[in-house]
């Protein structure tokens, strides 16, 4: 009875499945017109623009909007983002560089944003990213902003001031934290445990409860850690699901992050200015002159047009000694002309002024 139940339901996704195969095969024929399209109209010397943030963010949550479920909207999205990204690949194999090496958050964040359709590569520094985009060696690079426990990735931001990127993109993940061994480690001999710096301070609370005298060892990236304990006997690593898959480690404990809420931002750069959605953000980048007031000053024309500001972040400017940029967040458009204006404001009373990029908000 349950064979023959289930035999029935076979043959039914069979036929969905042949439907599906069909629909995608046909939006992925209308994706190579739109390819033809946009070289057709292009002008002397000009390139074709194949990738569009503005579109896939919109296609995502029409998808989100229409979902009846019982999928959810999350997964719903997902499964449109590799299409969308297989679609693009017909178009363009987009090249995307991020902060490796393999299995690092960097990376699960560059899939999150651009699906598994791209050609991906690892770079061993967060400078190395800025370059290989500056270089044009790749479409895009991906990077790290914030944390939410351990705060700003002061390399990036760093970067920023050195090379000029339009940033044209973000993406947040939920970062879980694992304490991984691999298949010679003798579990109750362990003497050292290996994870980046700030994995390791996003870990703390656990690591004294648990660990309060194990050797605690920062290395370049939790995918190097997870690399390193599967030749050691004595030794752990802190990393996350993509490092242990890759280095078939095995998890000792599990979401071991202080903070259950623990989140990275991570920020697409390149060189394409992403045109306006509707809902959207803005990097900038201000540095004021060295007076009283002055942060007051820059403040002031955001609170007077409601405008929401998501994030205020300081680095010493490396310019002088004592004086400071601030990276700015906020919600909109630098086209929008409520922003347009207050740009404009802001540039007055500025030293400086560069707008990053303005950016789909992270749909996924
Ligand atoms: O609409 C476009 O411009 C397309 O190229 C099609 C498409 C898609 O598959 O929907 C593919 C890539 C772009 O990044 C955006 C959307």
């Amino acid at each position: 009875m349950v064979e023959q139940e289930l035999k029935a339901l076979r043959v039914r996704i069979d036929s969905l499945d042949e439907k599906i195969l069909e629909l995608i095969s046909e939006r992925a024929r209308c994706a190579q017109e739109v390819a033809k399209v946009k070289t057709a109209s292009l002008a002397e010397g000009e390139k074709p623009v194949f990738y569009r943030p503005e579109r896939e963010a919109a296609v995502l949550k029409r998808v989100m909007e229409r979902n009846r479920g019982p999928l959810g909207n999350e997964e719903m999205a997902r499964l449109f983002r590799e299409i969308m990204s297989s679609c693009l690949a017909l178009e363009e194999p987009l090249k995307v560089a991020y902060l490796g090496p393999e299995g690092t958050f960097t990376q699960a964040a560059a899939m999150k944003h651009f699906g598994h359709a791209v050609v991906s590569r690892p770079m061993a520094a967060i400078d190395e990213v800025f370059r290989e985009v500056a270089a044009g060696a790749v479409n895009f690079g991906v990077v790290p902003v914030e944390n939410s426990t351990e705060g700003a990735v002061s390399h990036t931001l760093d970067s920023f001031l050195e090379h000029d990127m339009v940033i044209c993109g973000e993406v947040e993940l939920r970062i879980h934290h694992h304490l991984l061994v691999g298949e010679n480690t003798k579990t109750g001999s362990i003497t050292r445990i290996y994870s980046h710096a700030q994995s390791l301070a996003q870990c703390r609370k656990w690591l004294d409860a648990h660990y309060p005298n194990v050797e605690r060892v920062a290395v370049s990236s939790n995918a190097e850690a997870a690399k390193r304990v599967k030749g050691e006997w004595n030794s752990a690593a802190i990393a996350g699901d993509m490092a242990a898959n890759l280095y078939g480690l095995t998890r000792l404990a599990e979401k071991i992050e202080d903070r259950p809420d623990n989140s990275t931002r991570f920020l697409m750069i390149g060189s394409q200015e992403v045109p306006p959605t509707g809902d959207d953000k803005t990097s900038i980048i201000v540095s004021m002159s060295n007076k009283p007031g002055a942060l007051h000053e820059l403040l002031v024309p955001f609170h007077d047009n409601g405008i929401d500001l998501t994030r205020i972040e300081t680095r010493p400017s490396r310019s002088g000694k004592w004086t400071y940029v601030f990276f700015i967040d906020f919600v909109g458009h630098h086209r929008d002309p409520l922003i347009k204006a207050v740009l404009e404001q802001i540039s007055q009373e500025a030293v400086a002024l560069k707008v990053l990029g303005s950016y789909p908000k992270a749909v996924l």
